[in-house]
């Protein structure tokens, strides 16, 4: 391996002993880092905006909420686990005034450290610890014992212990358990981005979606479209997520497996990897992140003219109405 791993035995977790741990925001990640954290004995607190309807939720969960100025006071660690566009303006007007000058700052993804939303102070640490999975699953996981891999990273060391200060965090809420793998800012905010735009989010949306109006164009019923193109997915993603391409076609039959090394490449051809580096272009160079500022900055008219769209398109009405049989799915 070329990178760098820890486990739990290269972690210090006594560093964190006299610590006072500010968590800011409790949706996804904050909810599982600030009670993987206090389950892991340190002392946390979670940062709420002034007249936040979460201050009852994190009382029910056995946490302590704090008004968001008070946190950051008296905070040794302040972790920034609020929506990416959120930080900056919240670093301005909370943070920057209020941080204790040897205190921490950390990070789960390194969008506005990278492209400057956020100077922090030089004197202050300024630490990543990215878990590579939803907060669900840091939560779930830790309960039984075990933890979702994370990504650690340091931006700037001013008390020349960052480096430990992530690796313990990383123990506190159990991602030390899986492996912590050593990497830079530049490295998790431009593989994440890339990684969510071309292939995760962006990449197979698409290709779910033009697979669905092929056949519903060619005559098929959309809830066969549905069931072809988008339900049954997660059965193949599953089984490459617990054992690569090799255990997806050991369960796929024959037909299938050639079907799809012969017809795979042609829906892939290599003129989509030169859209993938022009997409890679954009986030190394910093197009991509004016973009989605700007983009908030007027109050997000494309984001949401694209997410109506989509929210009207067929799969989507069909395939509410199909998980509607499918009562075990859940919410
Ligand atoms: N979601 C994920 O699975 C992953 C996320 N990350 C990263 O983790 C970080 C947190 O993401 P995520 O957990 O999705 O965030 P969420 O969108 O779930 O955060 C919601 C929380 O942020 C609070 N909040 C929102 N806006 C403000 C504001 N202006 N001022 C104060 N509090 C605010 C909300 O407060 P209230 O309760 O008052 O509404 C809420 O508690 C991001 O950097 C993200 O990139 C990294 C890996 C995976
Ligand atoms: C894949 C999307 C993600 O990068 C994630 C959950 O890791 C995100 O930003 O939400
Ligand atoms: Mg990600
Ligand atoms: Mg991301």
């Amino acid at each position: 391996m070329s990178v760098n791993i820890y486990y739990e035995n290269d972690t210090n977790p006594k560093l964190l002993a006299d610590k006072r741990i500010c968590v800011l925001g409790y949706g996804s990640q904050g909810n599982a880092h600030s009670r993987n954290l206090a389950d892991s004995g340190l002392n946390v607190v979670v940062g709420l905006r002034e007249g936040s309807k979460t201050f009852d939720k994190v009382k029910s969960q056995g946490l302590e909420p704090v008004e968001i100025t008070a946190a950051i006071k008296s905070a040794d660690i302040i972790c920034f686990l609020l929506p990416d566009t959120a930080q900056p303006a919240v670093y301005k007007q909370y943070v920057e005034p209020n941080i204790k000058p040897g205190a921490a700052m950390l990070f789960a993804h390194g969008f506005n450290l990278h492209y400057g939303q956020i100077i922090p102070k030089p004197e202050n640490d300024v630490i990543m610890v990215a878990p590579k999975g939803p907060g669900k699953l840091v939560r779930d996981l830790y309960e039984q014992g075990q933890g979702v891999p994370c990504l650690c990273a340091v931006a700037q060391d001013a008390s020349g212990q960052a480096k430990d200060l992530a690796l313990a965090y990383a123990w506190g809420i159990g991602g030390a358990r899986a492996g912590v793998i050593e990497t830079t800012f530049e490295e998790e905010t431009e593989t994440d981005l890339f990684g969510e735009q071309a292939v995760l989010c962006g990449g197979l949306s698409a290709l779910m979606k033009a697979g669905f109006e092929t056949l519903v164009e060619a005559g098929y019923a959309p809830e066969m479209a549905y069931f072809e193109c988008i339900h049954e997915t997660k059965l193949i993603i599953d089984l490459i997520y617990q054992g690569g391409l090799k255990k997806m076609r050991h369960f796929i039959s024959e037909t299938a497996k050639y079907g799809d090394i012969t017809r795979g490449p042609r829906v892939v051809p290599p003129e989509a990897k030169q859209e993938m580096r022009r997409i890679l272009d954009e986030i190394q160079d910093g197009r991509f992140a004016r973009e989605w500022v700007l983009e908030n900055q007027a109050n997000l008219p494309v984001y949401h003219a694209l997410l109506r769209k989509d929210e009207k398109h067929q799969m989507e009405q069909v395939g509410a109405q199909l998980r509607g049989m499918m009562k075990w799915l859940g919410e």
